[in-house]
């Protein structure tokens, strides 16, 4: 056999790639196949079409944007093609919930043509904060990566056991989770954008990292494109010159950060 336990994510502030290549190389120690990363988060990367055999064996992660898949990910997944390929569908998430973000993964994979035989719902330090799920995952994460990856590797070498896996979630996906207002009423905050502050020396290392390519490279202070609140930009930036003032993001964040508080544990479906 010729599989190859390829590593395909998106991951703005490394939580996805971290558990995604923890769980692939984990893997390969125990069955002995070689690994190979595919790191979709720039956008140049989504432009080149993939395509799979039934031999590969493909770890699949992205994180958690309000309560399903990033919707901005939806057309660039649908184009990645299983061939009958085995998958494993990841989500991270910042502590609050993964809603219907993994089932939603493992349909699009099953609708694509892989073969979905286990799925895992991780934690990640979240994207807005620097105290919510800090520095997740934690070595107590990557055990559980390891004890996955042993499940999988068993279910992989007894074809017979290659079945579905069943997820948690709810079909129809619920709608993506909003925010509220301080009067308890929805808001919307795709629009919100970050601002730049006086110590930021140019380096430009925030036009580099940006999923969508959004940061104006001739003015770094200038959008060129949309904000997903990803996190790259902030939590990049060498000066912590990047900040959103938005108060219906600070809010949200700070709600998050009280109400979310207390330890999430993995969840692994085989
Ligand atoms: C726009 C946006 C929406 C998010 N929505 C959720 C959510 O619904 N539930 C949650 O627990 N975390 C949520 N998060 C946090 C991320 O899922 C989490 O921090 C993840 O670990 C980030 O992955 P990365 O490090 O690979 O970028 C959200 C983050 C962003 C940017």
């Amino acid at each position: 056999m010729s599989q190859v336990i390829n590593a395909i994510y998106f991951s703005p502030t490394g939580t996805t790639e971290k558990i995604v290549t923890g769980i692939a190389g984990s893997i390969s120690k125990k069955i002995d196949r070689q690994t190979h990363s595919i790191d979709f988060t720039l956008p140049e990367v989504r432009f080149k079409p993939i395509a799979f055999t039934a031999d590969d064996i493909v770890i699949l992660g992205v994180p958690v944007y309000a309560g399903r898949v990033p919707n901005v990910l939806l057309n660039y997944l649908n184009t990645i093609i299983g061939n009958g390929a085995i998958a494993i569908a990841v989500v991270l998430y910042g502590n609050r919930n993964y809603d219907d973000s993994l089932i939603e993964l493992r349909d699009i994979l099953t609708n694509n043509g892989f073969k979905v035989i286990a799925g895992g719902a991780f934690i990640g330090e979240h994207s807005f904060s620097k105290i919510l799920a800090q520095n997740r995952p934690d070595e107590q994460d990557m055990k559980i990566v390891d004890e996955f990856a042993n499940e999988i590797a068993k279910k992989i070498t007894s074809p017979e056991e290659l079945t579905i896996v069943n997820v948690k979630g709810n079909q129809p996906y619920r709608k993506y989770y909003m925010p509220k207002n301080k009067e308890g009423n929805p808001v919307d905050i795709r629009k919100v954008t970050p601002k730049t502050n006086e110590d930021c020396s140019k380096c430009k290392l925030c036009v580099s990292v940006c999923p969508m390519g959004s940061i104006d490279p001739e003015d770094v202070a200038k959008l060129i494109g949309i904000c997903i609140k990803c996190g790259a930009c902030i939590k990049k930036c060498p000066s912590n010159a990047k900040y959103y003032d938005d108060e219906n993001y600070l809010r949200h964040k700070e709600e998050l950060e009280i109400e979310f508080s207390s330890r999430k544990e993995p969840e692994i479906f085989f």
